[in-house]
């Protein structure tokens, strides 16, 4: 599918038109007829891990505490994504999400609303072990954790952090808190752990986890994504059929990343993340917030429209969601990662929210 962009000609009918064209319509429409339905919030640009491709040993200059939206702005926004906005889902990122320690009464605000929306968390899995039962307690319907390799020297060379085992328990307690499904997300890179593919799955397999392999973007902050590096969703899929028989997923696949697959005929499945090699932009339903409340309207947009400073300064809700609705109107088409002239945005993926 491609996107198709709704100048002002085309519209003849239906809502008035607000500003540059865009219909006045409450939800977050943007020019190529996509709604942002999916609200991705960052809870923090800090983290606990040093994954080689997602920031240096250092780590990265971190927002100050008075940059970063707190209890009640985060609530605020939120509120009004899903009150005004038209929002049915979110998802708390970051960086590591579970380093905010108000994260369970932000969820239990948001799972308050009315309507509802749907809960979830990505996260590395550090200290889920012991918030699990909390976070499920708070509204959190289900998690996604992150796992690039089932070895323990491994996992501590690649996050610079001997944690694997607490991701393990993690998982297991996410499992336990029925937080399901439970998802593993696996970047494999070339010489590191493309080797992994097949033990990841039955791994995943045994422990009753959706694995889905995602292709590595250019979003690292050195700045130095190699295409040819990058290990493909087609090398994934060849890579798992030497041990597994893959048949496409029948369920409609809708605006998720992931193309799934059925294993050894189902129920289990394993999914593809091919952002790059195969973009799924034109069905894209997302809207983002980063931890110093700069509304982005694509993960790899170079425009941010700054909520934080106007809702300090006094902005009412109706302001601030117009703000945002005319922010999402000039989404861009997709990322432009296979075009000539693409560059990658200023903020890495851990403080865009991954
Ligand atoms: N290009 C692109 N990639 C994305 C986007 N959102 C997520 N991803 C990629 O998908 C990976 C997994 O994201 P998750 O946080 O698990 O979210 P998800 O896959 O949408 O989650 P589910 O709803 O559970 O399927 C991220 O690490 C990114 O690599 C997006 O909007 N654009
Ligand atoms: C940025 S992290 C934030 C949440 C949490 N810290 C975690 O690791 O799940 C979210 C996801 O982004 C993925 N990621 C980071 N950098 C990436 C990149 N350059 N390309 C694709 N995925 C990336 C990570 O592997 C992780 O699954
Ligand atoms: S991928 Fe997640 S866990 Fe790893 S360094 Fe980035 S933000 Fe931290
Ligand atoms: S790259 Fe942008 S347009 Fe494409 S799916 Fe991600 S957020 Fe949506």
């Amino acid at each position: 599918m491609t996107a198709v962009h709704l100048g002002m000609p085309s519209i003849t009918t239906g809502p008035p038109a607000g500003p540059a064209g865009r219909p006045d319509t409450p939800v977050l429409l943007d020019s190529y007829g996509r709604i942002a339905t999916d609200l991705r919030v960052s809870v923090t640009d800090r983290c606990n891990l040093r994954c080689t491709y997602c920031m240096p040993a250092e780590g990265l200059n971190w927002l100050a505490k008075s940059a970063l939206l707190d209890t009640g702005e985060l609530i605020r926004l939120i509120e009004i994504a899903v009150l005004k906005l038209g929002v049915t889902e979110l998802r708390f990122t970051g960086g590591e999400p579970l380093l905010r320690k108000d994260l369970e009464e932000v969820l239990a605000a948001s799972a308050a609303l009315s309507p509802r929306p749907l809960l979830s968390l990505t996260t590395n899995g550090i200290g889920l072990e012991r918030r699990a039962e909390a976070l499920a307690a708070a509204g959190v319907d289900r998690v996604n954790v992150s796992l690039d390799t089932i070895q323990r020297d491994r996992y501590a060379e690649l996050t610079r952090r001997d944690r694997l085992p607490d991701v393990l328990a993690g998982l297991r307690a996410a499992r336990a808190a029925g937080l399901a499904p439970v998802k593993v997300n696996a970047v494999l890179m070339r010489g590191v752990n493309e080797d992994e593919a097949v033990p990841l799955l039955e791994f995943c397999l045994d422990g009753g986890y959706e694995l889905r392999f995602i292709e590595q973007m250019p979003l690292d902050p050195q700045h130095g994504w190699d295409r040819a590096e990058m290990v493909s969703g087609p090398e994934i899929l060849a890579a798992l059929r030497t041990k597994f028989t893959l048949t496409p997923h029948t369920a409609e696949r809708g605006a998720a990343p992931a193309e799934r697959w059925q294993v050894d005929g189902g129920p289990a499945t394993v999914g593809v993340i091919a952002s790059v090699s195969q973009p799924f932009c034109s069905a894209c339903d997302r809207t983002r917030l980063t931890a110093d409340g700069q509304l982005r309207s694509c993960l790899f947009g170079q425009d941010e429209t700054d909520l934080r400073g106007p809702m300090r300064a006094g902005a009412t809700d109706e302001q601030l969601a117009e703000r945002w609705r005319a922010a999402m109107w000039a989404k861009p088409a997709g990322h432009g990662i296979n075009e000539v002239g693409f560059a990658q945005p200023a903020r890495p993926m851990s403080a865009i929210g991954g």
